[in-house]
């Protein structure tokens, strides 16, 4: 038997797909946004913009009367003009997880919800009693889903409140890969596996790297982009990657964690111990190697692109591989995603989803997409 061959015991309440609710009547929500970084950042713009627009044609109060950092939280008692703005920070509190939280559950508003656009642990750490407590979480942060198994049961379990936790920016950022997975295994579809091009970041350099430009440049670019994690040695490393088939595996029942995955790491050895601020100005140990990989590709005629795959049988795998140019995974543009679902139904033509797959911007609308999928399930008060 595999390890694969068991399967996780529950459906998964966490991501199930909700009907678009029609504007019935009036509902609010109380939103707080842990984490106000380039994603964060961007999803207070998206908010704030379609506020009137909501209310308006939704019905729904979104209010939004807390926002936390590492170190400084604002909560709406103190200055509603601040709200998405980061430079004001000298109007900030210390940041309190505790204090935000119940901060969010006081507001009169029919349900609490916490944005989380953080890479952090210590948020993680929290969702369990936050979720037990009654609120919804949504966030584009990977650790929870791919973290240790354990963990992500207890947080599973810990939506039996009836609070909902969704997570389709994790994967693909705005590309809706998790609920066309969660479509197919609803209606009663099978995975057989998955494979793909999960990186944004990795995607943008291998169609930018071609030897005119030294791989550090272009790897300081796609970080100003926003396409990069916080540490952009996730990216290259196959970590981040390798957390998008954990969570894909685990929604489809498989009990896949990271260290069943098979990783080929692009980090020289004498970076991977280094501080982030220290890796980051020694970017140019990169450029030999990569160089290099460049040149042995195009000798054989191909392309190097970076490819990931999640088979039952044959496990999980993440590498930099050289391709056909002829290969469709040669043929992507940009930060292109490509995620290939083989199921019983796909079974000799993959159902494919592709497009942007990093950025700030695509992945705050699918956090926002997220969020309302949960605000348009809520009650309608008269
Ligand atoms: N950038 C993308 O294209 C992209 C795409 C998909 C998913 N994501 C995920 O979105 C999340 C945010 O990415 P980003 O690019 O905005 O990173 P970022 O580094 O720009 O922002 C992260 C923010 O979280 C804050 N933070 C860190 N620890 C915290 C804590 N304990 N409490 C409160 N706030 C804390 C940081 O101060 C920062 O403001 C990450 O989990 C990343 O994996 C990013
Ligand atoms: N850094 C990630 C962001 C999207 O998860 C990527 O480049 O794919």
């Amino acid at each position: 038997m595999t390890r694969f061959a068991q399967t996780l015991p529950d459906p998964i309440i966490a991501a199930k797909a909700v009907p678009p609710l029609p504007p019935t009547g009036p509902r609010s929500l109380a939103v707080g946004v842990i984490g106000p970084g380039r994603v964060g950042s961007c999803l207070l713009q998206q908010l704030e913009a379609a506020r009137p627009r909501l209310w308006h044609e939704a019905g729904l109060d979104l209010q939004l009367p807390a926002v936390v950092g590492r170190q400084r939280m604002w909560l709406d008692c103190d200055d509603p003009e601040l709200n998405h703005r980061q430079d004001a920070a000298q109007t900030w509190r210390p940041a309190d997880l505790e204090e935000f939280a119940s901060y969010l559950q006081s507001r009169r508003a029919d349900a609490a919800l916490l944005v989380d656009c953080s890479a952090s642990e210590l948020v993680v750490a929290r969702y369990p009693s936050w979720l037990k407590a009654g609120m919804h979480i949504v966030t584009p942060n990977k650790l929870a889903v791919s973290g240790p198994l354990p963990r992500w049961l207890e947080i599973r379990r810990a939506c039996d409140s009836g609070a909902r936790l969704r997570y389709e920016a994790t994967v693909g950022a705005g590309l809706p890969v998790i609920q066309t997975l969660r479509s197919l295994l609803d209606t009663g579809d099978q995975l057989r596996s998955v494979q793909g091009m999960f990186s944004g970041t990795l995607a943008w350099l291998c169609n930018r790297h071609d030897g005119t430009r030294p791989f550090s440049v272009l790897l300081r670019e796609a970080r100003d982009l926003g396409y990069t994690e916080p540490d952009p040695r996730d990216d290259l490393s196959g970590i981040d990657v390798a957390r998008k088939l954990v969570i894909l595996a685990r929604e489809a029942g498989h009990p896949l964690s990271l260290e069943d995955v098979r990783i080929e790491s692009l980090v020289p050895a004498e970076l991977a111990a280094l501080s982030c601020e220290a890796f980051l100005e020694r970017l140019e140990a990169l450029d030999a190697p990569m160089d290099l990989a460049l040149t042995r590709a195009r000798a054989g005629g191909g392309v190097l692109r970076h490819v990931a795959s999640f088979d039952p049988q044959e496990g999980a795998r993440v590498s930099l591989q050289v391709l056909p140019a002829s290969h469709p995974f040669a043929h992507t543009r940009l930060t292109d995603n490509i995620v290939q679902f083989t199921t019983a139904r796909y079974g000799e033509n993959p159902l494919v989803v592709q497009g942007p797959g990093a950025g700030p911007e695509v992945t705050a609308a699918g956090v926002f997409g997220d969020l309302l999928q949960i605000a348009h399930a809520l009650p309608a008060h008269a």
